[in-house]
């Protein structure tokens, strides 16, 4: 499925406000992911990032414009649906985490497959799993306050894999982790969570994870400004 088109955004538009106090916060963006890459959206604070994930993602209607997620045309799709879609095609990763504290690591990973319907036992045993994955395992009946930073990023990680999502979103992922823990989270994401039916979506600010990059998507100002490959850009960061 590599090189097929996952999300398909056209001539997005949103804002907020009306009359004066109206904010036009992405202005006629489009743009493909593609099935098996891993696609940055970089820009300034203020440039529509979050509002453009948030309208992909289908948390946020757009004004105008549309977005065809797996051939499916979401915001013309019924609540219901759409909701359905959000928690079978989806994972969102939280710059801080959204670990609930009281829960332990595993109950923590096992909320998707809860909501999925699945039961108790097999959840955690399954979420166990997950754990595994991110190298974890052993930290599964804690609670996240006794992880660092790092562990709790993975946490959130199994959290979202153990969803299914074939789309797999990153808000900020390094902001709260030091450089080395940072990029090896974004590496290990890299090789052992990207695959050839998923597309991962990463917003940041971090340079120093450029290099892991299929493609950075610029905006500035609501707009798709343009393109590089991840290996260029690390490339001009080193110079
Ligand atoms: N709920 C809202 N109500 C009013 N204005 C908003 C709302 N959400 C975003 N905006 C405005 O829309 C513009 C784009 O915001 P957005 O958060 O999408 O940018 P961003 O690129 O994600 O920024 P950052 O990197 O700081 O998170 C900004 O001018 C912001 O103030």
């Amino acid at each position: 499925m590599s090189g097929s088109v996952i999300i398909k955004a056209s001539n997005l538009v949103k804002w907020f406000g009306e009359g004066e106090a109206r904010t036009v916060a992405v202005k006629q963006a489009s743009f493909e992911a593609q099935y098996g890459e891993m696609l940055y959206i970089v820009g300034p604070s203020g440039s529509g990032k979050t509002t453009l994930l948030s309208m992909i993602s289908g948390i946020l209607r757009p004004n105008e414009g549309s977005v065809v997620v797996e051939n499916q045309d979401i915001w013309t799709m019924k609540d219901d649906d759409l909701a359905d879609l959000r928690l079978n095609k989806i994972g969102f990763v939280f710059q801080d985490y959204h670990l609930f504290p009281r829960l332990t690591t595993v109950e923590n990973v096992a909320i998707p497959l809860i909501l999925k319907k699945m039961e108790w036992n097999a959840a955690m045993k399954l979420a166990r799993d997950y754990l595994d994955i991110v190298g974890l395992k052993d930290r599964a009946d804690l609670q996240p306050v006794k992880l660092s930073g790092g562990e709790q990023q993975r946490v959130a990680i199994a959290r979202a894999i153990a969803g299914q999502p074939d789309i797999l979103i990153f808000d900020e992922p390094t902001a709260s982790l030091d450089g080395d823990t940072g990029r090896k989270i974004v590496e290990f994401v890299k090789t052992n969570i990207l695959n050839e039916k998923r597309a991962i979506i990463i917003v940041t600010h971090d340079s120093r994870i450029y290099e892991y990059a299929d493609r950075i998507m610029k905006m500035e100002d609501g707009k798709v400004v343009g393109y590089e490959s991840g290996y260029e850009n690390s490339q001009r960061h080193e110079k």
